[in-house]
This record gives structure tokens, C-alpha cells and sequence, in this order.
């Protein structure tokens, strides 16, 4: 398979220009990196390895967080540190925020906190389209980072997101829809007055709200996607602002 040096394109100076950003990156930077980046790709894979192993031994998705949550917990969680690579790598601290924030959100105060959802199919949509995300955005982190990157994962890297970043979505807001009336039921995480410290907080209107923040959220992730895949894969010059 081609490599990206190998693949063309046409836009010599564009590469040129964009090599010259690797460049720039310090051994230990580097270094660290491609460590984080394979982890990151075994990680996944043993997940993704692990979810259909599952489903082939039980035949059901019922089950299925459950044997796989330390292992999705874990490396969801390390992906904390994508947030500190801001400031080496070429990205967005917001978006990156974002992303992450989102993602630690669902695992920890949602599929971890509310059992009682944990065998939604719209849990296992999301669990299947973040690995194949995940597999496919670490790979190509690393090899790009090799400076052997084949062509097949820089396209699926830019194109796979245009169907799995609505289809995560979907599996993700269902989710929280699926949770709304455990939620309401039990009062978890809420604080009712009176209390000592004098405010209220109502979790189930916080789940609505952040429900309604993936409207203006979303598409400023995937328009940044799309963005990114026309500079990729297309060679355009994108100019943005830093945050
Ligand atoms: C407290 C409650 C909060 C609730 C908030 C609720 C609102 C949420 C709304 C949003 C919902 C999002 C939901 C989401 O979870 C759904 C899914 O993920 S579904 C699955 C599909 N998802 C995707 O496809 C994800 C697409 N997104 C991303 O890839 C990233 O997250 C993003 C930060 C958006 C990527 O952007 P980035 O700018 O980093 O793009 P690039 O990959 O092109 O990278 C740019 C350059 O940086 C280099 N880079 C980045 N990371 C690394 C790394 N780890 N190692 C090495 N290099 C790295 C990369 O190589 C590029 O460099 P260059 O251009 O020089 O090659």
C-alpha cells in the first residue's frame, strides 16, 4: 500500500509546508507519542476484539458493557491526556475539549452511574462506532508519526467520521434519553433544598440540557472534521483561529 509521501496529491508545497510542522516535534515529544498512540490502538482493538468475542460466545448484546467496562473506563480515560497534547500537536484545545469531555461524561456519569441502561442497544451503537473511530484515528496518529502512513488509513481516517460522528451521536443522545427516567426516579446527583449549602441541582434537567447543547455543539465538531479532511486529503489551505 502507498505511503503518504508515495500517495501525491499534487500540492508539493503544501506537504512541504506541512512536513516542516513535524518537524518541529522534539524526540521526547515524539517519542511519547507514538507510546500513547499504540497504546491507544491496542487498547481499542482489544476492546473492539473483546465486544465481538461476546457477541459470538452469548448472542446477545445483553451483558456486553458489562464485560467490557474496565477496559473501555481505562483507555477512555487516559484520552484525558489529548487534552495536555494541545499544546504540541496541531489542534484545538476547545474541540479537543469537547470531544474528550463528552466522552468521559458518558462513560463515568452515565453508562457507569445508571445500570439500569447499560443493555440499551443505543449504548452498545456508541461503544461500536468509538472503537472503529478510535482504531482508526490511533493508527493513523502513529504511523503518520513513522512518516509510513498508508493510504487506506488517512481515508478512512477523513472519511469514516462523515457517517460515525452522527451515528455516535445518535447511540449517545438515546442513551441519555434511555437514562432520563431512572434518573428522575432515584434523584441521583441532585441536591434539594434545603440543605446546608443552599443550593439545588437537578440532574435529570442538567442531562435535558446537556442534551440540548450537542444542537450548537455538534456541528462545530464536524464542520472542524470536514475542514480537516479537505486540508488532508485535499490539500487545501485552511486558515484558523487559535484558541
Ligand atoms: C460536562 C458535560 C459535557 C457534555 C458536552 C456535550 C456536548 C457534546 C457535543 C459533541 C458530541 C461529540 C460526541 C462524540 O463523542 C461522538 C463520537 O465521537 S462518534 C465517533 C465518530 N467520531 C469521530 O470521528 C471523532 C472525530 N473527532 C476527532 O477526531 C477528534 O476528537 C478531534 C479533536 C475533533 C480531532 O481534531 P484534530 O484537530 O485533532 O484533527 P486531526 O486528527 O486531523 O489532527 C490534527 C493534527 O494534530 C495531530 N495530532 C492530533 N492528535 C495527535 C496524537 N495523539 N498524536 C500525534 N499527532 C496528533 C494530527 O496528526 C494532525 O497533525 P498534522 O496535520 O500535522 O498531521
Amino acid at each position: 500500500m502507498a505511503s503518504s509521501e508515495e500517495d501525491g496529491g499534487g500540492n508539493g508545497a503544501v506537504e512541504e509546508k506541512e512536513k516542516g510542522k513535524k518537524r518541529k516535534l522534539g524526540a521526547l515529544a515524539t517519542a511519547w507519542l507514538i507510546f500513547y498512540n499504540v497504546a491507544m490502538t491496542a487498547g481499542w482493538l482489544v476492546l473492539g476484539i473483546a465486544m465481538v468475542r461476546f457477541y459470538i460466545q452469548k448472542g446477545t448484546h445483553r451483558g456486553l458493557f458489562r464485560s467490557v467496562q474496565k477496559t473501555l473506563k481505562f483507555f477512555q480515560t487516559f484520552a484525558l491526556l489529548e487534552v495536555v497534547h494541545c499544546a504540541v500537536v496541531r489542534t484545538s484545545v476547545l474541540v479537543t475539549g469537547v470531544q474528550v469531555s463528552s466522552r468521559i461524561f458518558m462513560v463515568w456519569f452515565i453508562a457507569h452511574s445508571i445500570k439500569q441502561i447499560q443493555n440499551e442497544e443505543s449504548v452498545i451503537l456508541f461503544l461500536v462506532v468509538w472503537t472503529v473511530t478510535e482504531i482508526t484515528r490511533y493508527s493513523f496518529y502513529t504511523f503518520n508519526l513513522l512518516n509510513h502512513l498508508p493510504y487506506f488509513i488517512k481515508w478512512a481516517r477523513y472519511n469514516f467520521f462523515i457517517i460515525l460522528y452522527p451515528a455516535g451521536v445518535a447511540g449517545e443522545l438515546l442513551t441519555i434519553y434511555a437514562a432520563l427516567p431512572y434518573v428522575k426516579k432515584t434523584g441521583m446527583f441532585s441536591l434539594r433544598l434545603p440543605n446546608k449549602y443552599n443550593v439545588s441541582f437537578d440532574y435529570y434537567y442538567f442531562l435535558i440540557i446537556v442534551m440540548f447543547s450537542y444542537v450548537p455543539l455538534f456541528p462545530q465538531l464536524y464542520f472542524h472534521m470536514l475542514r480537516q479532511r479537505r486540508r488532508v486529503l485535499h490539500g487545501e489551505v485552511i486558515v484558523e483561529k487559535d484558541d
